[in-house]
């Protein structure tokens, strides 16, 4: 119970309502246990006209009738508390449930880009739905269940053993064999159920990839290995689930053989102490029917047992992620001015979960208004740059300034305000396209949202869809081409007038000239902006004030376009290529 103590915080933000819950439960179930009692005066009042002990026919009738709308009433009344029960314990449980969510989804805004790295997104999910799902049984349904368990052993049973010491004891002789064994089923239909639910992810996780690589499968033609591996896949998970049946299976003749054998023993134990006059015969039905009400509370301890251990284990799964702290964290609530002079010092980087030296020893200087280009081959650590300088990472050794505050001091979310990124890899929402701009600017009005994707070099694309700024993107919208989602990403950062650009790459799929009109476009834009751009095309550099070459993560070459085309270097070597390529097309 150690990881459920995180729960207890929310036991006490609803403790009003929980404490209502409990108290309807107990007067449900104590109404509940009043009909055996009634069930037992009428026999008994039958038996008593047929034993000549009471005469007046009528009366008996009378008395008949009235138990009969008793526990009419009774059932009614019980019913009423029960509904109202689930309405306070189940709804809480959900209020948790949401509380909990949230909370995950919170933590999850917090921890940096690095975690996401380190764990897969079946997990995240895994432990934000069905691990939550698990906590929320044991707050709702575990809690309720024992109480309703309590109630009714202690009001049945007192009342029991206020008849018959004896019949008690006889009666609830199977009982705890009746726990034991469904709780040893229960542990047993918990782990089958765990490798049933392993099984399932495997086989949603190979069906997700095989849809969206649906492209390469049917470009290769091996439509009948991905069937091969599937069908391998799905018997597995159709064994799994024969097994975990077969265990279920026995759940029920279980209890049903238990309750019979009580019952058996209430008849037999019953009927004896009858004949010796010990009972009245109304005892030995009270009794039979407490033995089945209290059936399925003592069932429901292996259940609830089993329930605690797997909420137990969700709740530690999901501690796991609530107590870890960001790498990367806001440093101070002050805003400090971002002008935009970016100043690399000495810095080094090495990636902990791979231990890649992305970075070695790099310092340069960019001042507000000036533009970057960073080249070099690939994997030279270009993209490594840009994690910097929006502190997606921190370095290893040096120091990021950003106009002479090192980057650690900034306000992380002003900083990173002022940034506008766009990503090799684009990643467009399935929203509509006006929406996808406006990301970058939440209050843009549609004339701004134009503006942007006229300088992004996109607005003639998009008015060639039917839905024009209102076509939907994604899986079942319009799918774009890799440079139009590109030029998409471009106007969501251009529509937020940051103080520094960052383009990572993100020309490489537009042909040459339309990739002039939007460099074009940004010298325009960007005059009293800093801008970064890192490019495999001696075109982007071509605008800028300052080009850096790296090279296996050092800096090679450094100095603007005309110097480093004279020098003899890697920078000389990519623009004879290009210029070789050119001329050729
Ligand atoms: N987030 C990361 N975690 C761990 N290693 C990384 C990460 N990003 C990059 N690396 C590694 O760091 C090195 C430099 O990568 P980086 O992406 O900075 O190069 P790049 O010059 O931008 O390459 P490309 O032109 O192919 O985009 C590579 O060896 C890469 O595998």
């Amino acid at each position: 119970m150690k990881e459920l103590k995180y729960i207890n915080q929310f036991f006490y933000k609803y403790r009003f309502r929980l404490l209502l819950g409990i108290l309807i439960s107990i007067a449900s179930r104590y109404l509940a246990v009043k009909v055996p009692e009634i069930v037992k005066n009428s026999i008994n009042a039958a038996s008593d006209y047929q034993k000549g002990i009471v005469t007046d026919l009528d009366m008996v009738k009378e008395e008949l009738l009235f138990n009969i709308l008793l526990i009419i009433g009774l059932a009614f009344l019980s019913g009423f508390f029960t509904f109202l029960m689930r309405q306070t314990i189940i709804v809480t449980s959900r209020l948790v449930e949401f509380d909990l969510k949230n909370k995950v989804y919170e933590q999850y805004q917090r921890l940096s880009l690095n975690f996401y790295k380190k764990n897969r997104t079946g997990d995240l999910m895994n432990r934000i739905s069905e691990d939550v799902g698990k906590v929320r049984m044991y707050v709702g349904p575990a809690i309720m269940y024992t109480i309703n368990m309590l109630v009714m052993f202690s009001v049945a049973i007192y009342k029991m053993v206020q008849i018959d010491i004896k019949l008690t004891l006889y009666t609830l002789l199977p009982f705890p064999l009746l726990s034991v064994s469904i709780f040893v089923l229960s542990k047993h239909i918990h782990l089958k159920s765990t490798v049933v639910q392993q099984q399932l992810s495997k086989l949603t996780t190979y069906t997700q990839e095989i849809f969206s690589g649906m492209n390469v499968i049917k470009s290769y033609a091996i439509e009948e290995i991905t069937k091969k591996d599937f069908l391998d896949i799905a018997e597995e998970n159709k064994n799994k689930n024969i097994e975990l049946f077969k265990i279920q299976a026995f759940f029920f003749p279980l209890m049903i053989l238990l309750i019979g054998t009580s019952n058996l023993i209430v008849l037999y134990v019953g009927g004896m102490q009858y004949i010796k006059g010990h009972i009245s015969i109304g005892v030995i039905a009270e009794f039979i029917m407490y033995t089945n009400m209290l059936t399925w509370p003592v069932a429901i301890v292996g259940w609830v047992t089993s329930t605690i251990q797997q909420a137990e284990a969700s709740q530690k799964r999901i501690n796991e992620f609530l107590n870890q702290e960001p790498e990367i964290t806001n440093p101070t609530e002050t805003i400090i001015p971002i002008n935009g002079a970016i100043h690399f010092k000495n810095v080094s980087l090495t990636y902990d979960d791979t231990n890649i030296t992305a970075l070695k020893d790099i310092s340069f200087t960019v001042e507000p208004g000036e533009t970057l280009a960073i080249l070099g081959k690939t994997g030279s650590g270009k993209s490594s740059i840009l994690n910097l300088v929006s502190r997606l990472y921190d370095t290893t050794t040096g120091t990021v300034l950003i106009d002479d505050t090192p980057i650690k001091n900034h306000n992380l979310y002003n900083l990173r305000n002022h940034i506008g990124f766009v990503p090799q890899d684009p990643f467009l929402f399935s929203d509509t396209l006006a929406n996808n701009i406006r990301f970058g600017k939440e209050d843009a009005t549609q004339q701004e949202i134009e503006e942007a994707a006229k300088k992004a070099v996109v607005h003639d694309n998009i008015i060639g869809f039917n839905k024009k700024y209102n076509t939907v993107l994604g899986e079942r919208g319009v799918t774009l081409s890799g440079g139009q989602k590109q030029r998409v990403s471009i106007a969501r950062a251009i529509i937020k007038q940051p103080q520094i650009y960052i383009f990572d790459d993100c020309l490489s799929a537009v042909d040459t000239e339309t990739e002039e009109k939007i460099l074009q476009n940004l010298k325009s834009i960007s005059a009293n902006n800093t801008t970064i751009i890192v490019s495999h095309r001696i075109s982007a550099a071509q605008h800028a004030d300052k080009v850096i070459v790296l090279d296996d993560g050092k800096i090679s070459q450094q100095g603007t376009h005309s110097e480093l085309v004279t020098t003899t270097g890697i920078y000389q070597e990519i623009y004879k290529q290009q210029l070789e390529e050119k001329e050729i097309e």
